[in-house]
């Protein structure tokens, strides 16, 4: 008899578990097929249950849940990693469930619901007197929509964005694309995926997210398709260092003193002090740090990588093309910071 009570709880479990798995692990595979490296067949991982079995919890309790306090948009490969652990470390800093949320990217479902976002952070009374936060360098790659959703979401969020050289920036990009297993790109030389990169520039789907950040400024919903979210996560070599792009979209709908810029050198040379920086811009109270020489940023994404890249080195020729097309984008960066070009990296 007992047995039976339990019947019918325990069967309507298992097939919101069947739905909620395939609905959460196809999505990502379209839209990212290199996941699979980890999860090659998520149906007889056991991992990849469990996680979906926390998101599962997660989404049911997303009504108690809160929304990022701050983001760290980027740039990708400017040691966002590194400040996600190191700004992690503050006692009155919760970190969410997932260090790169791809919430732009549907990971919470193709319609971007702040409903289905809040899964991914704090309960309200678990991280009270704390600020939580999202640390998706995706956000740069697709800046309109990023600020315009963020702005949507959370007014009054901060907003951090890492500089490092794009030339630097895209070539350590290159070296981890080109390695990760399972993905079309595996193994292309350095050109090769830049010229893959330019033919979808021209894509119809970047005029698609213009429209979609217009839409969530005037305040409707939106809902982004597979094309859209593997254009955008195709994309991640050479748009995220797009800095002028990038910042003009989020001081349109944000507060110039809520966005802080910080350099990547910076946070290589002076790490100590750069977090403390930024610790002072989200008006968290200083603390005694341990040596951030000793804590190693774990690679967050479900990736398996290749040992070495195809091209090790960025050739002269490939420098001088990338330093041709950043030349205008960067200037256009020094006269937004009223520095000169040197001093942005
Ligand atoms: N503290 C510190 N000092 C110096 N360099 C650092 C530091 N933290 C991260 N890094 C370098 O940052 C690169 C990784 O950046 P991200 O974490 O933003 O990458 S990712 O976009 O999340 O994949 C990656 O650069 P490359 O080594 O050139 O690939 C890391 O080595």
């Amino acid at each position: 008899m007992a047995a039976k009570m339990w019947l019918a709880p325990a069967a309507a479990l298992g097939l919101a578990h069947v739905v909620f798995h395939w609905w959460i692990w196809s999505w990502q595979f379209e839209a990212f097929p290199s996941f699979r490296g980890t999860y090659p067949a998520p149906w007889r991982t056991l991992r990849a249950h469990w996680l979906t079995l926390q998101r599962l919890f997660r989404f049911a309790t997303s009504p108690i849940r809160r929304l990022p306090d701050f983001y760290i948009i980027g740039a990708p490969k400017a040691g966002t990693s590194a400040l996600y652990s190191y700004l992690s470390l503050h006692p009155a800093v919760k970190e969410p469930f997932m260090k790169e949320s791809r919430f732009l990217s549907g990971m919470c479902g193709s319609r971007l619901s702040g409903l289905l976002y809040r899964s991914l952070f704090p309960t309200w009374w678990g991280s009270r007197g704390c600020l939580t936060f999202d640390s998706d360098a995706t956000a740069s790659l697709q800046p309109a929509l990023a600020a315009a959703m963020y702005k949507q979401l959370t007014p009054n969020a901060k907003i951090i964005l890492s500089c490092r050289e794009p030339c630097s920036g895209v070539f350590s990009m290159y070296k981890m694309r080109s390695r990760i297993k399972g993905r079309g790109e595996h193994h292309l030389s350095f050109r090769d995926m830049y010229d893959l990169e330019m033919g979808l520039s021209t894509s119809v789907e970047w005029q698609n997210l213009e429209d979609l950040a217009a839409a969530l400024d005037r305040n409707e919903s939106v809902a982004i398709t597979l094309g859209l979210a593997r254009c955008v996560l195709c994309s991640s070599m050479i748009r995220g260092f797009h800095y002028a792009d990038i910042l003009l979209e989020f001081y349109r709908r944000f507060k110039p003193e809520n966005v802080l810029i910080i350099r990547f050198k910076d946070l290589a040379a002076d790490t100590e002090s750069t977090v403390r920086r930024i610790f002072s811009f989200l008006d968290l109270p200083d603390i005694p740090l341990p040596d951030l020489t000793t804590i190693h940023p774990q690679d967050v994404m479900d990736i398996a990588l290749e040992e070495e890249a195809q091209t090790a080195e960025l050739s002269q020729a490939d420098r001088s093309l990338l330093e041709a097309y950043f030349q205008v984008r960067n200037q256009d960066f020094a006269k937004l910071m009223g520095k000169p070009l040197e001093e942005l990296w």
